[in-house]
């Protein structure tokens, strides 16, 4: 049982009493991680749907983010702070999707609200969006996302601007050459026919079982890992620095979430630093080594201590992401078996071999379900900026100094440009009706301008890979009722881990 469970991160009752054998820390964190598999976070909770609407549509004094300036001609941001101390902290968190609506129908595209203790402004709708991500005149910096990160994701390329961030884009951009995903697509295929091929039947939590699939494709195919306890070492490091980026109490605390990111951090800084003269002499086809060689056009590299942040800001940005995706896809697969149906007979057609490349970009089906998903449950809700100077946004007045988070939600969700949005319907991506084409910005799951997400191509062809074995191995529902209640504490993820039914095909 302890095997299965250290493979298929699905926590079962022996693999919670088992942590409690281990002393010190280390049990302490296992323990906590099988009782977070096991219980929903306190902001999804169920409470009685009246407690929910009376929640949702409390209404606070409406105030001006900042006056504009006199014969600017721009109009103030309006917005509230919300309940004492806390502001929107939790109301966002509870219900993502239902309030970020709610905020659109009362304020309108750009509007501000208290979040964290900060006010933070919300630029919402293809346009609105538009303006902060292709960012003419440098007027939005990715300052926004060091609140939440930097201490665990130093310099890592999201958190690099302008001129600095150009050059190393230019430098990494040769770790995602189609040669390079030839070579990952190849060492991800049997870590991810053999773990699907162990996931049990009956009713495993699906994002769990995800959640543990990418972490071993991580220590593959990014670090050409092969010891399994180092793999497991390193897991756990990556693990603990991840949730420290949506600690509550932002300070090392014996025992804490802070304290556990920050022992992270360092461990990973020493494996990555211990490892690296050895990457630097061999040519291997992971992505370390991609990183170790990578030369730009005009002959750029990174230095020993760029190569260790970008691991370690690659490793988070490629892990969560993926494993939601999949979980999106995987649920809205078992909601609509005739589209699990389709996906598998095409998966099927691949035959046995593992999928290279172009097998993989063959799979049209899981190409149009995975934008879908994309599009219903992005995984990335709000991209973090902060105004480098006095700017404006669809004609309002923001000043030198705002955080903004800069959301698809809406885009994703607009009548204007999506027929009958709330509904699952894949097709709308098919070359008859490109609905993704009606605005630049209608589908941006990977954001849009300098900062478009470099590892979309990476990403799809991972969460491709595992769903092709998924469908090759097993046939999954969930109950006819059943509707998914996601949590967005951090990024969003089903609350109760998506248990589904899983039977051996
Ligand atoms: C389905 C999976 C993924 C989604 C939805 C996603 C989403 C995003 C989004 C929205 C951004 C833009 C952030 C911003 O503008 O502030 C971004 C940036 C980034 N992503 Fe992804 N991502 C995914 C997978 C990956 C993977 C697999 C990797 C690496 C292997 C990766 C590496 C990065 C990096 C390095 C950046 C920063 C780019 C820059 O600042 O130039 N992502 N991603």
């Amino acid at each position: 049982m302890a095997d299965t469970t250290a493979k298929t991160g699905i926590p079962t009752a022996g693999g919670a009493l088992g942590s409690l054998a281990h002393a010190g820390s280390d049990g302490v964190t296992r323990l906590s991680e099988n009782l977070r598999g096991r219980m929903p976070p306190l902001t999804a909770i169920p409470l009685p749907r009246k407690v929910d609407e009376r929640w949702l549509g409390a209404r606070w004094p409406v105030r001006e983010l900042a006056a504009p300036p006199a014969g600017s001609g721009l109009k103030p941001v309006l917005g509230d702070d919300g309940p004492p101390l806390i502001g929107h902290t939790l109301d966002g968190m509870r219900f993502g999707l239902d309030f970020s609506l709610r905020r659109f129908d009362q304020f309108g595209p750009v509007s501000w609200m208290g979040v964290f203790g900060q006010r933070i402004v919300t630029l919402s709708g293809p346009e609105a969006t538009q303006a902060a991500l292709v960012n003419k005149d440098k007027a939005f910096s990715q300052e926004g996302w060091k609140f939440f990160i930097e201490r665990f994701f130093e310099r890592g390329l999201m958190l690099l601007d302008f001129g600095e961030h150009h050059l190393h884009r230019r430098i990494m951009q040769e770790a995602f050459t189609r040669d390079r995903l030839r070579g990952y697509v190849a060492q991800m295929g049997p870590a991810l026919r053999e773990g699907v091929a162990v996931l049990p039947s009956g009713r495993p939590r699906l994002y769990w079982a995800f959640k543990q699939l990418t972490l071993d494709v991580a220590t593959q195919v990014f670090m050409g890992m092969r010891s399994a306890s180092d793999a497991e070492r390193i897991n756990r490091a990556f693990v603990a620095a991840v949730r420290a980026g949506t600690a509550v109490v932002r300070y090392p605390v014996p025992g804490g979430r802070w304290a556990a990111g920050l022992r992270g951090r360092r461990t990973l800084e020493r494996y990555f630093g211990e490892n690296l003269a050895a990457k630097r002499d061999a040519d291997g086809d992971d992505l370390f080594s991609a990183l170790c060689h990578a030369v730009s056009e005009d002959g750029d590299r990174f230095s020993d201590a760029d190569i260790v942040n970008h691991m370690i800001f690659l490793m988070m940005a490629a892990h969560d992401t993926t494993t939601i995706t999949a979980s999106a896809m995987a649920y809205y697969l078992a909601k609509h078996p005739e589209w699990q149906d389709r996906a598998r007979e095409e998966s099927l057609r691949l035959g046995d071999d593992l999928p290279d490349l172009e097998a993989l970009e063959s799979l049209e089906t899981l190409d149009l379900v995975m934008k879908e998903a994309l599009r219903l449950r992005a995984p990335v809700p709000s991209l973090a900026r902060k105004t480098t100077k006095d700017t404006a946004v669809l004609g309002h007045y923001l000043p030198e100094g705002t955080l903004v988070g800069v959301s698809p939600t809406l885009n994703h969700y607009s009548p204007e440009h999506w027929t009958d949005p709330l509904r699952f319907d894949p097709e709308r991506f098919g070359p008859d009706r490109r609905e993704d084409k009606s605005h630049r910005f209608a589908w941006m799951p990977f954001g849009g301008g300098a900062h478009k997400c470099i590892g979309l191509q990476f990403g799809g062809l991972e969460v491709k890979a595992l769903m092709h074995e998924l469908l090759r191995a097993h046939r999954w529902s969930v109950p006819e009722d059943y509707v998914a209640k996601w949590d967005y504490v951090s990024l969003p993820v089903p609350a109760d881990g998506l248990p589904a039914r899983l039977a051996y095909r």
